[in-house]
């Protein structure tokens, strides 16, 4: 196997050689430290199983991908991607979490948080629209992630609510990283990192990559370009879709869906809330440039009383009604 595991260690335990002197040995997990369970969901190249880590009696969900598939569908560098990613993005409970990572000579296994809760979209669908009241709360769950993520030069490219898992205290968790951009890294004078805020993507231009369609920005369309603005149109959409109940460019196939997102042709059902309305309105703009900042949008209106930062996370969620 030319690929060797390098993956993170799980930890070290001390053991003590011939000489009786201390050895630090890494701990790898591996299949056999888990009970697999139940089927969680089946993805195009994956199978997510709830499993049971038997030292530590902890729930997780695990991501099993059969090797071959992978090579033969030219996946690899998705799934190295998504590992990368995962592993850059560690400290926010509104990301999915990756523990570790194994491989035996079948499948590539993920170990991440559990998400019991099922996808935001199976939630809405029961709902059929939310109230203002989740609708804040679980928009602000998500700002607040998509915050994080940028603060650490990572652009998802593909926010939907089938993206957003929600766990056992229904917080929600961003997931699927597999077609996330990682903006190049780079100290500042006092040694500080930050991430190259778009000008790294310019050689990115012949990305073929494109989001799902009734997500996708404008400027993806149109000159191929994904910057982190595109995840806040996504946004847009998705705040549009919980009060609405539907996206906001909907058609019977993906080209008509483009036509209208690009002629920004989309209307608000009678009843829509005014305050959501006008956030609504600021993020479907079609210049990346003219669309709410992040900053704004946690300054909108709508947003009146969330507290942004640690509260946010520990705050019970609204009954969903
Ligand atoms: N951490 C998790 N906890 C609980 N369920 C999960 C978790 N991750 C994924 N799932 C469920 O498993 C299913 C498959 O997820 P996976 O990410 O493997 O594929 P996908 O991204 O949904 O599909 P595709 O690869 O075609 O985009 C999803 O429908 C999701 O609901
Ligand atoms: O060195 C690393 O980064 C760890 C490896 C890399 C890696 N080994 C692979 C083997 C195959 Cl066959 C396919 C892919 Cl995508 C592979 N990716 C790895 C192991 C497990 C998982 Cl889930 C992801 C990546």
């Amino acid at each position: 196997e030319e690929w060797q595991d390098r993956g993170a260690a799980t930890g070290v335990q001390r053991e003590y050689d011939a000489n009786g002197q201390p050895v630090l040995k890494a701990i790898k997990k591996g299949v056999k430290d888990f009970d697999f369970g139940t089927t969680l969901g089946e993805g195009s190249y994956s199978t997510v199983l709830a499993a049971l880590d038997r030292s530590t009696q902890k729930q997780y969900a695990i991501k099993v991908l059969d090797k071959r598939h992978i090579i033969k569908e030219k996946k690899v560098k998705y799934v190295n991607i998504e590992k990368e990613t995962l592993n850059r993005l560690t400290d926010h409970p509104g990301v999915v979490r990756l523990y570790y990572t194994f491989q035996d000579e079948r499948s590539l296994y993920f170990v991440l948080d559990l998400c019991a809760g099922g996808e935001l979209l199976s939630v809405l669908k029961r709902m059929t629209t939310f109230d203002e009241d989740c609708t804040r709360f679980y928009g602000a769950q998500i700002l607040d992630t998509i915050s994080y993520m940028h603060s650490k030069g990572v652009i998802h490219r593909d926010l939907k609510p089938e993206n957003v898992l929600m766990d056992d205290q229904q917080h929600i968790k961003i997931t699927d990283f597999g077609t996330a951009k990682m903006l190049e890294a780079h100290q500042d004078a006092s040694g500080r990192t930050y991430y190259d805020s778009d000008a790294g993507q310019l050689r990115d231009r012949a990305t073929s990559f494109v989001g799902t369609a009734e997500y996708v920005s404008p400027e993806l369309l149109t000159d191929k370009n994904a910057c982190k603005a595109s995840d806040l149109w996504a946004f847009g959409c998705i705040i549009y879709q919980l009060l609405a109940g539907r996206p906001p460019f909907k058609a019977a196939n993906e080209y008509l869906t483009f036509q209208k997102i690009v002629a920004l042709e989309y209307d608000f059902p009678t009843g829509f809330p005014e305050t959501a309305r006008d956030l609504v309105e600021r993020l479907l703009v079609l210049d990346p440039h003219l669309r709410l900042s992040l900053e704004n949008i946690k300054a909108h209106d709508f947003f009146r009383g969330i507290n942004w930062g640690r509260g946010l996370w520990r705050e019970k969620a609204p009954r969903l009604r």
